[in-house]
């Protein structure tokens, strides 16, 4: 099968003021990938993650998802081109059910039978079925999260941005999220930023790790993990 590129940056950069969070950039994903983003604190991973979503738009720069150049886009017009995105600000309605909110996503691109179908399937898929009719406020952290892929999930996407998608999980969660992003990508290509290693060892093919703003390597976590230069970076030493 021959591979598509279904993401790319050319010479993305972006600055706050004199602040270079990223810079020349250029960065590819093909159809069908998982890929993690990593990199020590402030390397430039959310800021890169962000120009991807739409949150932010670069000051040099773009990105293209499939034929369209997403460079100034917004966040629910990048959604549009079948892009599922969590990031790291909540995205439920706590007073709402955990079916709700997945039917809610499921609903917004698909009719209301369908949505149910999906919600119902969604939830099985997630482990949330017996808990359905629970209110998300009342949910535990790594459960809030599982809602929050459902709803990801629920929508049908092509491609999924997830900004650390683990964290503040217990080992177990952590252990049973890689299971389901696994499974995500069974229909989806995807994009995590993650910090936790032994996630990324359970779920990545291939790592692009960054610092000072720019990508220093990408290849596999074995690899990456045995390179004595991204050892020095992640202690701190000068690069
Ligand atoms: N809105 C902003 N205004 C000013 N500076 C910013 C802003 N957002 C990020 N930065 C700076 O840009 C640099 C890259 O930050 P970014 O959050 O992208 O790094 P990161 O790799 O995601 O770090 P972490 O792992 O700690 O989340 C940092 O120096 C940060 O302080």
């Amino acid at each position: 099968m021959s591979r598509e590129i279904l993401v790319e940056t050319r010479d993305l950069a972006m600055h706050f003021g004199g602040v270079i969070a990223n810079e020349a950039v250029s960065f590819t994903l093909e159809t069908g990938e998982l890929r993690c983003l990593i990199g020590p604190n402030g390397a430039g991973k959310s800021t890169f993650f962000k120009c991807l979503t739409g949150q932010l738009t670069p000051t040099e720069g773009s990105v293209m998802i499939g034929d369209t150049d997403t460079t100034n886009f917004e966040p629910h017009e990048v959604a549009r081109l079948g892009v599922g995105i969590k990031t790291q600000t909540p995205n439920v309605f706590d007073g709402l059910s955990i079916q709700e909110n997945v039917w809610l996503s499921a609903r917004r691109w698909h009719s209301a039978d369908r949505a149910r179908a999906i919600t119902r399937e969604t939830l099985e898929r997630v482990r949330l079925g017996s808990l359905r009719s629970r209110s998300v406020g009342a949910l535990a952290h790594g459960q809030r999260q599982w809602v929050e892929l459902a709803m990801v999930m629920a929508a049908e996407p092509r491609l999924v941005l997830l900004d650390e998608p683990a964290a503040g999980m217990t080992d177990e969660e952590t252990l049973f999220t890689a299971e389901l992003i696994r499974e995500i990508n069974r229909t989806a290509s995807l994009i995590i930023v993650e910090h936790d290693m032994n996630f990324i060892r359970a779920i990545a093919e291939k790592v692009t790790v960054f610092h000072r703003g720019r990508i220093l390597m990408e290849d596999t976590m074995e690899v990456i993990s045995a390179d004595p230069v991204v050892r020095d970076v992640y202690l701190g030493h000068k690069h």
